[in-house]
């Protein structure tokens, strides 16, 4: 797959826009998978809800902890892209937003090799990007639909920050993939309601531990 073809030119370097990179039944077997977890692989914080997978990213290094098998799949979709400079993807975020729910303006940091890959699930959201000055000042959004990957490299990553605003819907506004938005009736949608959304960002963590169990 030439993943080139799937740049928004509108926005900062670089940001990759993939609708439909996973089937409706992938979807549904990702959110079946989610939330047949035990209770306490949830991490619970004020406006979301997240697993870890992989580990938990640290300064000192990741304590690698085996991927499942279902979860694992995706992450070698992402990584035949080839777009972690020769790495192979270990670790994955599972969010999981109510409507209403979002994350707050932030770069990803250090830890990670710096490669943002997200599949979305159960529905769309906007994802916003913004100046990391005082002001704050937007710089674009991006509709990202169910099922669909974005992936964020470079300044992107590193010099703007992302953010999801809590609210329950989207009204359309500065999209920057519009053009390239795979279902064409949400486009033509002025607002848009949000449902649950489970979203599994995939990446790289440059620093692991390797544990040894035996010696
Ligand atoms: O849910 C998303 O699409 C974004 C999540 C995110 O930015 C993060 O967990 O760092
Ligand atoms: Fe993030």
């Amino acid at each position: 797959m030439d993943i080139e073809k799937y740049k928004i030119l509108g926005a900062p370097p670089t940001l990759y826009y993939i609708p439909n990179f996973i089937t409706e039944d992938e979807e549904n077997n990702i959110l079946k998978s989610v939330y047949s977890m035990p209770k306490p692989k949830w991490t619970c914080l004020s406006n979301r809800r997240l697993q870890d997978y992989g580990g938990v990213p640290h300064e000192k290094g990741m304590i690698a902890e085996p991927i499942p098998k279902w979860l694992q799949t995706y992450m070698d979709k992402v990584d035949a892209l080839n777009i972690f400079d020769g790495k192979k993807t270990n670790q994955v975020l599972v969010n999981e937003y109510l409507a209403g729910q979002g994350i707050m303006p932030h770069t990803d940091g250090p830890l990670f090799h710096p490669t943002i890959s997200t599949i979305s699930c159960g529905s769309h959201t906007v994802l916003e990007f913004k100046e990391n000055s005082e002001h704050r000042q937007k710089v674009c959004n991006v509709l990202l639909e169910r099922r669909s990957l974005v992936i964020v490299k470079d300044d992107l990553y590193s010099k703007y920050l992302h953010s999801i605003s809590e609210r329950e819907e989207d009204m359309l506004e500065d999209i920057v993939n519009l053009d390239v938005v795979g279902d064409r009736n949400l486009v033509s949608s002025v607002k848009l309601k949000r449902k649950t959304r489970v979203s599994l960002t995939i990446r790289n963590v440059p620093k692991v531990l390797k544990v040894k169990l035996f010696t």
